[in-house]
């Protein structure tokens, strides 16, 4: 029997039986459905397969016969495969529906099938989580915050960048800031209401009077954003004095240097009680701004005299840097008392105008009659002279300073300086201001420092505060000496660079302020200093011409002060070879 016949026959008899035609055309499992079952299709192409199997037997017919029955096998075939594909669509949609998690962000779980084509592997619990989007609102949403986060976080690296680049050029750009007022510093300085100098600040920060810590200006808390901070600290070093030995000097020649920070102006919080009681935090808020790493130094010349000083000093730093400069002594003191006259002679004009109307001559009033309020700056410098003759005992012992000071409780033979009781200023009037004044600028440097018998006026202020081993034996007394360093303030104006070059290795910074950070200003006689944008001396109040000393009376003061300076030198333990006549 040809094949295709015995195919046929074979056919045939399995015309009502699904498992012999499963085996025959590889039907899959799940055909087991009976004949009448099936739809109208399906017995269609049933009856037509019959049909010609039972009517034709002639060789002839044969291979016609057998094509036309292929032909019907292949379009059962075809309907099979359709079904079976639909069988397994329609599993599909049911394992869809177990896997799926109604959530409404439109979380799938969908079977692997679903991704890739169905394979053997393929178990039917087996599922994968898909995330999708597919309602437009929430794409929208979506996209939106999307797009914030996108700006925050250009906004928040642009400013970062441009905050980093600024902070680095505040460095340079201090020098410049300074030149607004720090070479007229002391007082040309700009001033922040809380009094503070702004004239360090970079130039961005803005200053905030009722902060006392600046941040980056940005939107997020700055404790959040590590961008270099600035901020006002108590001083980690000190110019503790002396007084006209060149502490202003010294102070805006360290500035130079780009870890040091300067406080403007004269604190005076450790020597003034009136200061002092107002509390430490009082003092941090008159320091200026520095980043983390920069050393603030604040310098108030009067510390190196005042008793109660050190012992405050270290209460509130126990390792804190002093620096004291110090001078050939008999220079200082002429230095000091041409101050203390240039500032009495200032004092005389205006306080004779308001307290003497009239009677020029009339120095010391007999009746101490009520005078007229004086303006805001004759008062200010009423007051300053006031001080000026508490601290000075002016007229060593002869005046009307000395007459004042008799009254106070001393120091010992050397006398030392006591802060002006605020009351006092408050209760002495213009007149015997003027009269101390107008004395103070009478007299000279010879008949104030020497007695008519030849001795030294030892009680005269400018001769014991050059008594420089009284008063640094206090500061041994409270601080170790490697914490104080002395420097040679002849030696700075003639050779400032050596001399900062100490400073800065005691400071524990490096050597950054060179020579040609100065030049010699031979107008002035003394070096100026050279920033980047524009030379700078200090102003006229520092350098100010001495008046002519009798030579016999210098020598005189030499003599006398060889024996302290010896006693100096023992406790700084180096020789500075001060003449000795
Ligand atoms: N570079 C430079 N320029 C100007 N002046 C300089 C300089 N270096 C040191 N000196 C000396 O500083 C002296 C003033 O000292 P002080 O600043 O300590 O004075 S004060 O106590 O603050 O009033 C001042 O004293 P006098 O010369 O008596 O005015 C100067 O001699």
């Amino acid at each position: 029997m040809p094949a295709a016949k015995r195919r046929a026959a074979g056919s045939s008899s399995s015309s009502g039986n699904s498992s012999s035609a499963n085996a025959t055309y590889e039907q899959p499992p799940l055909q087991h459905h009976a004949d009448h079952e099936q739809p109208p299709e399906y017995q269609q192409l049933l009856q037509h397969q019959h049909h010609p199997h039972n009517s034709h037997h002639s060789s002839h017919h044969s291979s016609h016969l057998s094509s036309h029955h292929s032909n019907h096998t292949q379009q059962l075939q075809q309907y099979h495969q359709r079904q079976q594909f639909q069988q397994q669509a329609t599993h599909q949609q049911a394992t869809l529906r177990d896997c799926s998690v109604k959530l409404p962000l439109d979380i799938l779980w969908l079977p692997k099938s679903a991704m890739r084509p169905v394979g053997p592997e393929t178990s039917h619990t087996d599922c994968i989580l898909v995330v999708g989007v597919s309602r437009p609102k929430l794409a929208v949403v979506f996209l939106t915050v999307m797009l914030i986060s996108l700006f925050l976080t250009f906004h928040v690296l642009y400013d970062s960048a441009v905050y980093n680049i600024q902070a680095a050029q505040a460095v340079h750009e201090r020098h410049r800031l300074s030149m607004l007022g720090g070479m007229k510093n002391g007082d040309g300085r700009s001033r922040m209401p809380d009094g503070s100098s702004t004239n360090h600040l970079p130039v961005f920060v803005k200053p905030v009077p009722s902060s006392s810590q600046l941040s980056h200006p940005m939107v997020f808390p700055s404790s959040r954003v590590h961008f270099p901070k600035t901020s006002r600290r108590l001083p980690q070093a000190l110019i503790i004095g002396v007084r006209k030995c060149g502490t202003r000097a010294l102070l805006e020649m360290l500035y130079l240097h780009p870890r040091i920070q300067k406080a403007g102006g004269e604190v005076h919080f450790f020597d003034r009680d009136e200061n002092y009681l107002k509390g430490l935090e009082w003092y941090r808020k008159k320091m200026p701004h520095s980043f983390r790493g920069q050393i603030t130094i604040e310098k108030s010349p009067s510390y190196f005299v005042s008793p109660e000083v050190p012992e405050r000093v270290r209460a509130m730093n126990a390792s804190i840097k002093l620096l004291l400069i110090v001078r050939e002594p008999v220079t200082r003191a002429i230095s000091d008392y041409t101050q203390l006259r240039s500032h009495a002679a200032t004092a005389i004009l205006p306080l004779a105008e308001s307290s003497a109307p009239g009677s020029g001559s009339d120095i010391q009033p007999k009746t101490a009659a009520p005078s007229p309020p004086l303006s805001p700056s004759k008062e200010l410098l009423y007051k300053k002279l006031h001080a000026e003759r508490a601290y000075d005992n002016a007229l060593g012992g002869s005046g009307a300073g000395a007459k004042e000071m008799a009254t106070k409780p001393r120091g010992r033979r050397a006398g030392m300086p006591m802060a002006m009781p605020v009351t006092a200023v408050a209760t002495t009037t213009p007149t015997s201001a003027y009269a101390s004044a107008a004395q103070m600028a009478s007299k000279s440097f010879e008949e104030l420092a020497i007695f008519p018998n030849g001795t030294v006026n030892e009680a005269y202020r400018p001769l014991s505060i050059s008594m420089y081993h009284v008063h640094l034996h206090r500061w041994l007394e409270v601080f170790p000496r490697e914490q104080l360093l002395v420097v040679n303030g002849d030696r700075l104006i003639e050779d400032p660079v050596s001399q900062l070059k100490r400073i800065e290795a005691f400071l524990g910074i490096e050597h950054r302020v060179k020579s040609e950070h100065f030049y010699f200003n031979e107008t002035k006689g003394f070096y100026c200093l050279r920033y980047d944008n524009g030379d700078r001396c200090l102003r006229e109040t520092k350098g100010r011409k001495h008046p002519h000393v009798d030579p016999i009376v210098v020598s005189r003061l030499r003599k006398f002060f060889a024996e302290y300076n010896q006693r100096f030198y023992e406790l700084v333990g180096e020789d500075l070879g001060w003449p000795e006549e």
